[in-house]
């Protein structure tokens, strides 16, 4: 495996994979691997030939305040990691590599698929991931890029940032990746206490039970967000937001009828925890083109 932490060892590593024909996919990450992150990269490894896997904690997606200091950086054991999952390249750049001119000289804004939920308490967030994703999609040029449905706001920008500015790559999704409680794998699972880990499954709980209960009861979607508000606050977490959206584009919705997303934040002790839940008919349009507002 290769270990480059500067763009230019980086396209000279990919300069020889396309010599010899090798079709790239690339995981984006903040490093911390876990279970997870190895999903990404085994989706990759089944579209591509080479598998680039990037490590950034990238400053301009925290808000002050945020856990920036704090965020785990564990690049050994990464990097050991990778090598097991057979990976052909660890790039993990410093920040001034990715901001040559300093976070914020450069950034790409993506417009109303942001707005709403975790836009609500991180206000400047998706412009932080969207700069950063498109910079290491410029510096990789890969024809895949692999990120995880647990982040589905994210995902769902990333697919039009990628659209609008006509970048020639295709993005995969994967499934959530759950602990045997049905807690989403997260490096920030870690910040939380043995009392809250255990509560935290709370919350893939109260998304499951909100979506039964509205299915069964013929709930509208303010129905279904007022039940998982409810099961949230009855579990102990504190709910930051619950909301059924369109599934794929995030439209808003009223009604049940098609593809939805329940999707909430919740809050334990200091840990904010994220996660969704599909559910309805099928809409391979949404999902499958990439089609966005
Ligand atoms: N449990 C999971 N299932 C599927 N994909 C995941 C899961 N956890 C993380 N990912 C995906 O891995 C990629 C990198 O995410 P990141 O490095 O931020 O990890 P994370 O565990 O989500 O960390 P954080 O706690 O900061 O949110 C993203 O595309 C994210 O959606
Ligand atoms: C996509 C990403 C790597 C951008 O920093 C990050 O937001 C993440 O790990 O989900
Ligand atoms: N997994 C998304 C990165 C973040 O929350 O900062």
């Amino acid at each position: 495996m290769h270990s480059v932490h500067t763009v230019a060892q980086l396209h000279e590593v990919l300069a020889d994979f396309r010599r010899a024909g090798d079709r790239v996919a690339l995981v984006p990450t903040m490093g911390n691997l876990h279970a997870g992150h190895l999903a990404l990269v085994e989706r990759a490894r089944e579209l591509a030939d080479r598998v680039v896997v990037s490590v950034f904690v990238n400053p301009a997606q925290f808000a002050p305040g945020e856990d920036f200091e704090e965020y785990p950086r564990t690049l050994e054991a990464d990097r050991e990691r990778l090598l097991e999952a057979g990976v052909d390249v660890l790039f993990a750049p410093r920040t001034g590599e990715m901001y040559p001119d300093g976070v914020g000289a450069v950034t790409v804004r993506v417009d109303r698929v942001t707005e709403g939920l975790c836009s609500g308490t991180r206000p400047d967030f998706f412009t932080g991931v969207a700069t950063v994703v498109t910079k290491l999609l410029v510096a990789a040029r890969p024809d895949w890029a692999v990120f995880g449905k647990k982040d589905y706001q994210q995902w769902v920008t990333v697919r039009r940032l990628v659209r609008n500015l006509l970048l020639d790559v295709e993005i995969e999704a994967v499934p959530v990746v759950r602990e045997e409680d049905g807690l989403a794998l997260s490096s920030r699972n870690r910040y939380l206490s043995s009392a809250h880990r255990e509560m935290a499954s709370g919350l893939y709980r109260a998304l499951r039970t909100a979506v039964r209960t509205g299915e069964n009861e013929n709930l509208d979607a303010r129905g279904v967000e007022r039940e998982a508000w409810t099961m949230l606050e009855a579990a102990g977490l504190d709910p930051e937001y619950t909301e059924v959206r369109r599934r794929g584009d995030l439209e808003t919705v009223t009604d049940l009828q098609g593809p939805r997303v329940l999707l909430a934040a919740a809050h334990l002790g200091g840990t904010r925890l994220i996660d969704n839940l599909e559910f309805g008919s099928p809409d391979r349009t949404l999902e499958d083109s990439g089609s966005c507002r």
